[in-house]
């Protein structure tokens, strides 16, 4: 496969990247066992917390009422299912959770998923994330997968065919924020888990930043999950992140 031969995209608008208060940067990925068990931390967050993620591990464990339960109470939410199916399918896939009032949601970034996936978001509220490269994969990974490009080269090859199709953001690390920013413009969110604050174990991600070097290369949103949710404090582990991101804010003016 030929290297990625696009260089730059229009700075067309869609549906933004408000400046948002740092703590509402912040999103926990609750990648937890049990509603009851998420609710324990989300007690636990308080006010500290306003927006969730809710992933596999949670989503089949009643997850989803959950979700609707967070967004009827002020918080929003993020529904990380990483779709990918028959174009019919992902669209009133896509449709249904539109009707939950989610924020955002995940597909994988393939061209005939990410139109299935704008076509079923239609004209709601709901903000639709392609899925770059994962952020546990590494050049290795992608060879062994098949692929004949580097992590950066996917990246942006995946980011471009977004952009043309109208995606409203990417999840990608946040070592690809800076060189994606150009290429995509202001109208599309970055959304980057893959965070880790300076001595945090990394576990199995593989493309780390931490919370200030996420903000300085040009992520919207910080997704973050053992590191505030297995934490022994995670009020004090979010509230601390939510310190770094808004120093780093202020570095940047
Ligand atoms: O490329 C991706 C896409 C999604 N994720 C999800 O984010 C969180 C990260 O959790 P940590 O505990 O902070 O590692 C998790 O829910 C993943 O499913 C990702 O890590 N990378």
């Amino acid at each position: 496969m030929a290297p990625p031969s696009r260089v730059s995209l229009d700075d067309r608008p869609r549906r933004g990247t408000a400046v948002e208060h740092p703590r509402d940067r912040l999103i926990v990925a609750l990648d937890l066992p049990s509603v009851d068990a998420a609710e324990a931390v989300i007690d636990r967050l308080g006010e500290g917390v306003t927006f969730y993620k809710i992933g596999y591990q949670l989503a089949f464990a009643g997850g989803l009422a959950l979700a609707q339960k967070l967004i009827f109470s002020g918080r929003r939410v993020f529904v990380d299912l990483k779709l990918h199916d028959i174009g019919n399918t992902v669209e009133k896939g896509v449709e249904s959770i539109a009707r939950m009032g989610a924020t955002f949601l995940t597909v994988h970034a393939y061209p005939q998923t990410m139109k299935a996936a704008v076509q079923g978001r239609g004209d709601s509220n709901l903000r639709i994330l392609a899925v770059t490269v994962l952020t546990s994969y590494d050049d290795a990974d992608l060879a062994a997968a098949g692929y004949d490009f580097t992590v950066p080269e996917l990246v942006a090859e995946r980011a471009a065919q977004a952009h043309d199709i109208g995606i409203d953001g990417l999840v990608c690390s946040a070592e690809e924020a800076a060189m994606l920013r150009p290429k995509i413009g202001h109208g599309m969110a970055l959304v980057t888990p893959g965070i880790r604050p300076s001595g945090a174990e990394v576990g199995d991600q593989k493309r780390v930043k931490t919370p200030r070097d996420a903000i300085l290369a040009g992520a919207d949103y910080l997704v973050v999950g053992r590191p505030i949710v297995a934490a022994p404090n995670p009020r004090a582990s979010a509230d601390a992140i939510v310190a770094e991101i808004e120093a780093a804010v202020n570095e940047q003016v």
